[in-house]
């Protein structure tokens, strides 16, 4: 047996089977649930001291906390790699990782498709204000009296902030329907891959789109790159898509935007303060709201899985991750 270990922290659901085939190469570890304080005085006790890489689900959050300076720092250091279930990595703190040389992973591509299926279902609902007949319908009262016309995509202009793997979907979908597609991104794209997309300044993206949808990932750069100066120029009537992640967007600005009639209305998958959603989001009819369901799919759920596994692999055989996060890649 391998004096080598891998650790999962949280629960692997659909690639069981995968995850056990690694005995051949490592001993198998497990912390499922517990709490942040327990799994510290675990590493501490060197439970755990014989890890080289963490499998971290997605959910794992709840059980550890973030990834932060002080978990970090509490990491065995026999570990190489952190493999972690989820596109965004914001409860990791890569910059303490980098420092004691461990690789991160995360699991884009996987998420595209259903995220961005996830981005255009909210868009086509708050396109027609949907949430108003849903509601009415269920309270048996048809249409209801507030029942009022929505609008198409059709030859609107699709502003799309983080032309990623996300974005480039969401693009590619809305194409589909006859939207116009802008974009703005930290990098251009190639010409070969913008397939027809404007590359447009951060400001003109946002004093021109008649929809905006949120594709970048949030970090100190990005936290609130949407607030009162930017809904301040945007066109009237516009249209929020959120499915990156709450902190992108300045909730109270945009609860203002709403009530002014500034923003016609918004998609949101995505909250400031998860699982708490600003009141007045939840009382304005305005509003599409999902509970962060954009890869809540069988299909996407398991090549996450598999994408988090083959990275571990890869990793351990040597071969180093298959994708690393942004901040370490070339590295
Ligand atoms: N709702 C969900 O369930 C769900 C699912 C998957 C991912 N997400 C979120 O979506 C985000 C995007 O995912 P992805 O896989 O497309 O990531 P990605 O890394 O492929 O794309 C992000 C893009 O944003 C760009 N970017 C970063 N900072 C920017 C800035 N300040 N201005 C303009 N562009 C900037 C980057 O250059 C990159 O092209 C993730 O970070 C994650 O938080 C949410």
């Amino acid at each position: 047996m391998s004096s080598r270990a891998a650790l999962l922290i949280g629960k692997i659901t659909h690639a069981r089977k995968e995850w056990e085939s690694l005995s051949s190469l490592l001993q198998l570890k497990e912390y499922g649930t517990g709490s942040r304080q327990d799994f510290i005085s675990k590493l501490k006790g060197g439970d755990f001291n014989d890890v080289v890489a963490i499998y971290r689900s997605n959910d794992s959050t709840k059980v550890t906390g973030p990834f932060d300076k002080e978990l970090v720092s509490s990491l065995p250091a026999s570990l190489k790699y952190i493999c972690h279930n989820g596109a965004g990595y914001d409860n990791i703190n890569v910059a303490a990782c980098s420092e004691r040389n461990i690789g991160v992973s995360s699991t884009p591509l996987a998420v595209n498709d259903s995220t961005a299926d996830t981005a255009l279902f909210l868009m086509l609902g708050a396109l027609r204000r949907i949430t108003i007949p849903f509601q009415n319908l269920r309270a048996g009262a048809w249409r209801g009296s507030n029942f009022a016309l929505g609008h198409d995509p059709k030859n609107k202009l699709l502003g799309v902030l983080g032309m990623g793997g996300i974005g480039q979907a969401v693009a590619q979908r809305a194409r589909a329907f006859g939207m116009q597609i802008q974009y703005h991104n930290r990098n251009r794209l190639p010409e070969s891959e913008e397939q027809g997309a404007k590359h447009v300044t951060f400001d003109e993206l946002m004093r021109t789109s008649d929809v905006i949808s949120l594709n970048l990932a949030l970090n100190e750069s990005t936290r609130h790159i949407i607030s009162r100066p930017q809904f301040e120029i945007m066109k009237d009537g516009v249209v929020i898509v959120n499915t990156a992640r709450g902190p992108i967007v300045d909730e109270a600005a945009l609860v203002e935007a709403l009530e002014s009639g500034k923003v016609f209305s918004a998609g949101l998958d995505v909250f400031e303060d998860e699982p708490e959603i600003h009141p007045a989001l939840m009382g304005n009819e305005n509003v599409v709201l999902l509970p962060h369901v954009g890869t809540s799919t069988w299909e996407t759920q398991r090549d996450m899985e598999l994408l988090v596994l083959e990275n571990l692999r890869s990793a351990v055989e040597g071969k180093g991750l298959v994708t690393p996060v942004a901040e370490q890649k070339g590295k």
